[in-house]
């Protein structure tokens, strides 16, 4: 096989974010639930005659050199090498981008994790799931949940997981325009970093007991966010009035789950004008878990 279309990078949702402490480098400790949705970013890859990667499509402020995927698939390359003796083949990868940068939906993870996925099956490299996942995290804490490949229940930095089983609900997740940096709500004076520990049976046993879609916990960063960015706070207030509205990840992006597809439909066509607005539906496994 010389190549693989379409390959799906879907965004992630953190259902609550807990920020439990932090690490000596300064790193913050947290706990968290990851859900993958059906709505993201598509990546093509084409093996090429000669030892280069390329990135085939501009992506606005994120030179080549910068860009996760790239990263990411040099690594993997240079693995191989090291493993095998020889330099795989080089690819080009086009990348069509839905998912808005600092958004908190794990865009850029995304499109990592589905890279060293796509590229350890079309070079044959044969790097289990946990190796592929080690060599993602030092790119970025969400890589390892896409590699793992289902609903997860993080702890550490995001990188110690465990599967967890949550509602098979539809989300209506509105961009409310502007892009936040991860830094610089992990920075802020005003963050709170104390929540107390839970275990996963608390949030499974939340799931099993509770009314309606309120979600279980709270996200730490959300507070911090909202204060920096009004269009974050604004989004959410907006978002309360058809259920639990909440932040994902350091944000921007706000959700809130629904019963049904038509609930979120009903409630998208009611978003205003200003904000781009979607729903998704929530995904147990990774999509590319089907293709390779
Ligand atoms: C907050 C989360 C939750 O899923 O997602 P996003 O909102 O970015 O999607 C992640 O933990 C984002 O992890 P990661 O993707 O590695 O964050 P980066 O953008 O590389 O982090 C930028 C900076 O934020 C700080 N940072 C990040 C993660 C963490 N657990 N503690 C930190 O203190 C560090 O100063 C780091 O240099
Ligand atoms: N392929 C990529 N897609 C998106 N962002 C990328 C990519 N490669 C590097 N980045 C950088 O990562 C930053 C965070 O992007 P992203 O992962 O989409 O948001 P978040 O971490 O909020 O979920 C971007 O602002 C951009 O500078």
């Amino acid at each position: 096989m010389t190549s693989l279309k379409h390959c799906p990078a879907p965004a992630k949702l953190n259902l609550f974010l807990h920020v439990n402490g932090r690490r000596p480098d300064g790193y913050h400790l947290l706990q968290t639930v990851f859900q993958m949705v059906d709505h993201g970013d598509s990546l093509d890859f084409t093996l090429r005659d000669d030892e280069q990667i390329v990135r085939v499509t501009e992506l606005a402020g994120v030179p080549q050199e910068c860009d996760l995927i790239i990263r990411a698939a040099r690594l993997l390359q240079a693995e191989v090498q090291r493993r095998t003796g020889h330099l795989p083949r080089g690819v080009d990868i086009a990348i069509n981008k839905v998912l808005p940068m600092g958004g908190g939906l794990g865009g850029g993870s995304s499109d990592a994790a589905t890279t060293l996925m796509v590229l350890n099956h079309l070079w044959q490299a044969g790097l289990s799931r946990d190796e592929l996942m080690a060599m993602g995290l030092p790119l970025g804490a969400d890589i390892p949940f896409f590699i793992f490949g289902q609903t997860a229940f993080a702890e550490g930095v995001g990188e110690a997981l465990q599967p967890v089983q949550a509602a098979d609900c539809w989300y209506v997740v509105i961009e409310p325009g502007v892009e936040v940096p991860t830094a610089a709500i992990f920075s802020s004076e005003h963050l709170t970093r104390d929540t107390p520990p839970v275990i996963i049976s608390d949030f499974s046993s939340y799931l099993e007991n509770r009314n309606g879609l309120k979600e279980f916990g709270k996200n730490d960063l959300q507070q911090v966010a909202t204060q920096l960015y009004p269009p974050v706070a604004e989004a959410v207030a907006w978002l309360a009035a058809y259920g639990d509205a909440r932040m994902t990840g350091s944000g921007a992006c706000v959700f809130c789950a629904l019963a049904s597809e038509a609930e979120a439909e009903s409630v998208l066509k009611q978003v205003p004008a200003k904000w781009q607005a979607w729903k998704a539906k929530a995904l147990h496994h990774h999509p590319l878990d089907a293709m390779l």
